[in-house]
């Protein structure tokens, strides 16, 4: 089992290489332009607090974060200290933008996953599959994410997810990342092998994940009828065609102008593709 899953081309990662790609991965997201009511490298979306400098400190202050969650990962650390570690970043993130919440679910979601990463190596000495990170998160840490899904939130996200049932980040997590496994990844892989363009291909996963996930964010600044108008919207841009489309790119900068209009930010959604990004630079087998 072992050897098919080593490639002989690619030397083994190090958690320090885990860790860097997760920083490279939300620079994926962060770079890619346009995207719906989020913040790119030249404008703000429907954000009057951050802009693309927030973000680059952001990054910043939290890249050694990531192969620290790796390592840890790879150390069978417990819960509790994961969650130390990412307390720890996203306090670092807030000093580092004024207060300011740029990564806070990226914090959570790509340092799970750094964690998961780390704990494949550990345990197969081989380039992590995305079925065995998934694998992996949900043995040493599924039963404490379910508990932590459990405790009453006091975020906005939290809030949301609590008062419209939703599917929020901490949900997402202890159930193994559904939205990025089934969802995300595929239909970022699928796009890169049907020939789009990297930034095209990003895009078009990004309207996969808001087509499905729960985006809380969506919820919390314009409740169950912003969440479904930004749902509906991801629909109808994939089945017209999607990115691959003549018109595709010049559809998609409609329905950034409507977000930003109804100032609507799907920063769940951004922090899924971050994320997806993320286990394709890293993964053997997406
Ligand atoms: C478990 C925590 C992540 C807390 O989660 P909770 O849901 O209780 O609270 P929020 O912080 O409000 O939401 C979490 C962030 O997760 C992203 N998100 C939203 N929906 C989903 C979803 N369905 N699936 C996955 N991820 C989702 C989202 O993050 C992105 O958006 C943020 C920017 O949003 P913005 O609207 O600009 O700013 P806000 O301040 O939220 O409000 P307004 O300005 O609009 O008023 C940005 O962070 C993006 O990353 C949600 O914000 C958690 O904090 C936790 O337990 N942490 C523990 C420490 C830790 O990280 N440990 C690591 C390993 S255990
Ligand atoms: N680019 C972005 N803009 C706004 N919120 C986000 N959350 C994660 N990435 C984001």
């Amino acid at each position: 089992m072992k050897s098919a899953l080593l490639h002989p081309a690619r030397a083994l990662p190090s958690t320090g290489h885990i860790g860097r790609a997760a920083t490279l991965a939300l620079y994926d997201e962060l770079s890619l332009t346009p995207k719906p009511g989020l913040v790119t490298l030249v404008d703000r979306g429907s954000h009057d607090d951050m802009d693309a400098h927030s973000f680059m400190r952001s990054l910043f202050a939290l890249r050694s974060y990531f192969p620290k969650m790796a390592q840890a990962g790879s150390q069978g650390a417990s819960f509790p200290v994961l969650e130390r570690l990412g307390i720890e970043a996203e306090q670092r993130m807030l000093a580092a933008t004024g207060g300011i919440n740029t990564h806070r679910g990226a914090v959570f979601m790509l340092g799970l996953l750094c964690a998961a990463g780390g704990a494949v190596l550990a345990e197969q000495a081989c380039i992590p599959g995305a079925a065995w990170l998934r694998e992996a998160l949900c043995r040493h840490w599924g039963e404490a994410l379910h508990q932590r899904s459990l405790r009453a939130s006091a975020l906005p996200g939290g809030i949301a997810a609590r008062r419209h049932g939703l599917r929020g980040a901490s949900q997402e997590a202890a159930l193994g990342f559904p939205v990025l496994f089934e969802t995300a990844v595929p239909a970022l892989a699928r796009a890169h092998a049907s020939g789009l363009p990297a930034p095209l291909a990003r895009l078009e996963a990004l309207f996969h994940i808001m087509a499905v996930l729960d985006d809380c964010n969506l919820a919390h600044r314009a409740g169950m009828q912003g969440l479904r108008h930004g749902q509906d919207a991801a629909r109808r841009f994939l089945q017209a065609g999607g990115c691959a489309h003549p018109e595709g790119l010049s559809r998609a900068q409609a329905i950034c102008d409507d977000f930003v209009a109804r100032r609507l930010s799907p920063g769940g959604a951004a922090d899924t593709l971050a994320a997806a990004c993320w286990v394709l630079r890293v993964c053997e087998r997406p």
